[in-house]
């Protein structure tokens, strides 16, 4: 069992930026749950999605795995012959726990689907050919100039019948939307009993690092990189799941 989160509830100095270092990695499966509305579900069907996308001998790939949950539905989800699932993240305190995960799911199931790990910065990468790649909640972390061209570069690696799954934070170019949205998740965290102070010192950890755009915005990136089709399969608030095909 991990921790339950605290970080932000005491009154800080100086807020520094949000990084996913060692403290945020022990409290990662609290925080993530009470944070992000629809995240258990989402994870739970981009198992079942992969399912359906998965081809005899493949890669899946896992971009900011942080500790492995969408490798994890992967691994149980996914029967294909062959298959195995790469997660990767920048950060080693992430990945260290969630090697720790892994075995403990091993220990637990049969017939999982093998995973490895990389660290590596998906920036950086050379991605195989694959028939599945999930970017959940990953993309909204990487520089906005540098978003085109990593999902050009997942365009180029995916197998014809793949799919890209992006779940993100959502923006709105509507202000009443924009306004309604993010007070409802307000309150969805406050429902999940983080206080005004956690949510007013995590909001300004976070806003320089995370930037959502609008689903507008992700369409057109999408099709830039050269996906043919995207559908939106869930959406809850301001959090939303598109699968992209090739
Ligand atoms: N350039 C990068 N290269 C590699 N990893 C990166 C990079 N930038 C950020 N990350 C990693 O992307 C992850 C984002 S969390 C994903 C949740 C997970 N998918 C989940 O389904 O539980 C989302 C959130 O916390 O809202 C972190 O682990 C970062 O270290
Ligand atoms: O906490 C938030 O407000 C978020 O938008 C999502 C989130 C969840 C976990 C880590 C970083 C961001």
């Amino acid at each position: 069992m991990s921790e339950s989160d605290r970080i932000f509830s005491q009154p800080l100095d100086h807020v520094a930026d949000f990084t996913f270092n060692e403290d945020v990695a022990r409290v990662f499966p609290d925080m993530i749950k009470r944070s992000v509305p629809g995240y258990p579900t989402i994870v739970e069907n981009i198992g079942v999605l992969g399912a359906r996308f998965a081809q005899p001998g493949s890669r899946l790939y896992d971009l900011g795995c942080s500790l492995g949950a969408v490798t994890q539905a992967l691994r149980r989800h996914v029967k294909t012959d062959g298959c195995r699932v790469i997660g990767v993240d920048n950060s080693a305190a992430m990945l260290a726990r969630c090697r720790e995960y892994l075995s403990a799911q091993d220990a637990m199931y049969q017939e999982l689907l093998p995973a490895e790990l990389v660290e590596a910065d998906i920036l950086q990468m050379d991605f195989q050919p694959c028939a599945l790649v999930a970017l959940n909640f990953t993309l909204q972390f990487i520089e906005p100039e540098r978003r085109l061209e990593l999902l050009q570069r997942i365009r180029q690696a995916l197998l014809p019948g793949g799919a890209l799954i992006l779940s993100e934070k959502l923006r709105f170019a509507d202000a009443a939307e924009h306004e309604l949205l993010n007070e409802l998740h307000l309150d969805f965290k406050r429902a999940n009993g983080y206080s005004e102070l956690e949510i007013a010192q995590k909001r300004t950890a976070i806003e320089n690092v995370m930037r959502p755009d609008t689903l507008e915005e992700h369409r057109e990136r999408l099709a830039q990189a050269g996906f043919s089709k995207v559908v939106l399969w869930f959406q809850c608030l301001n959090f939303a799941s598109l699968i992209a095909l090739p």
